[in-house]
């Protein structure tokens, strides 16, 4: 009997180099205090307590790092090794880490900071799937109809309804083995026509350029929530609240279509 091959190192990455104009506030999002620590300190303690993540990269809003790097102190964060300026997009900031990692035999496991809520679990599939997959998505099937629309003469008109049986949520963190996805950024940012349509998450920019590069999907939550827009700060802290008195029973069991 062989034995298992050793994972690979992994470097969970948050970017939170985002200002959070929908959210409408004079700091970062990323900075609100939500149930005792801000979103940011939630998020980087999901990945600093993970067993299966080995370092924690933090791209900021400019401005910003030496406040991350003070609430990184504070809370006795280990696993953090650099807390970097990100970039104008969050595409731009995702190759700023990607270029801090260059020359690295990794994986990478790219995590919106405004999402605070990710549970242990989703990490712990993760990175079991990158032992055979080198491209993870993580997300949820869709609950709502999704509508496709095309411009009308009097506005936005329905257009399509796909099939919901395989419509999905994405979520993060989006996992790869380093060298493929920054292979796809590579390409994408040596392509005058990346701008043209702006790419909303990594999976989406591998799927463009390195479309040979199956990505797996692994099972996120309802829980896994993107703070946005005002009303998801509320959200946020009754379900931060919700688990901490819950002795980690998750507020999102029972979730169906
Ligand atoms: N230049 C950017 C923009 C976004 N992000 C990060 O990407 C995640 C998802 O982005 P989003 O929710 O859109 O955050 P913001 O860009 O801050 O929000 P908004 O679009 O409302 O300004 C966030 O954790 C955000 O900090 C980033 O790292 N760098
Ligand atoms: C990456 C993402 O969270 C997947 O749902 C999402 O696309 C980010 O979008 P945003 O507009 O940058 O928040």
């Amino acid at each position: 009997m062989t034995a298992p091959e050793p994972r690979r190192r992994a470097v969970a990455v948050v970017l939170a180099g985002g200002i959070g104009q929908r959210v409408g506030r004079d700091t970062p999002k990323q900075l609100i205090e939500i149930a005792g620590r801000t979103i940011i300190e939630h998020t980087i303690s999901v990945f600093d307590g993970a067993p299966e993540i080995d370092e924690v990269l933090v791209l900021m809003t400019p401005g910003f790092t030496g406040e991350v790097e003070r609430l990184v102190a504070r809370n006795g964060f280990t696993k953090v090794t650099a807390v970097l300026e990100g970039g104008a997009t969050r595409t731009e900031t995702t190759r700023r880490a990607l270029d801090a990692l260059a020359g690295r035999d990794c994986d990478v496991l790219l995590h919106d900071a405004a999402r605070p809520l990710l549970e242990p679990h989703v990490i712990t599939a993760c990175v079991a799937a990158l032992r055979d997959h080198p491209a993870v998505e993580v997300a949820i099937p869709s609950s709502d109809t999704i509508v496709v629309t095309a411009p009308g003469p009097d506005g936005e008109t329905v257009h399509d309804v796909p099939d919901r049986r395989r419509l999905w949520r994405a979520q993060t963190p989006q996992c790869f083995r380093l060298e493929v996805i920054r292979d796809a950024y590579e390409r994408a940012f040596a392509d005058p026509g990346f701008g043209d349509r702006p790419a909303t998450d990594d999976c989406g920019v591998l799927l463009r350029y390195r479309p040979d590069v199956p990505i797996r999907i692994v099972p996120g939550s309802e829980l896994n929530m993107k703070v946005t827009h005002p009303v998801d700060v509320v959200v946020a802290e009754t379900l931060l609240r919700f688990a901490a008195g819950s002795g980690g029973r998750s507020p999102a069991a029972g979730r169906d279509r």
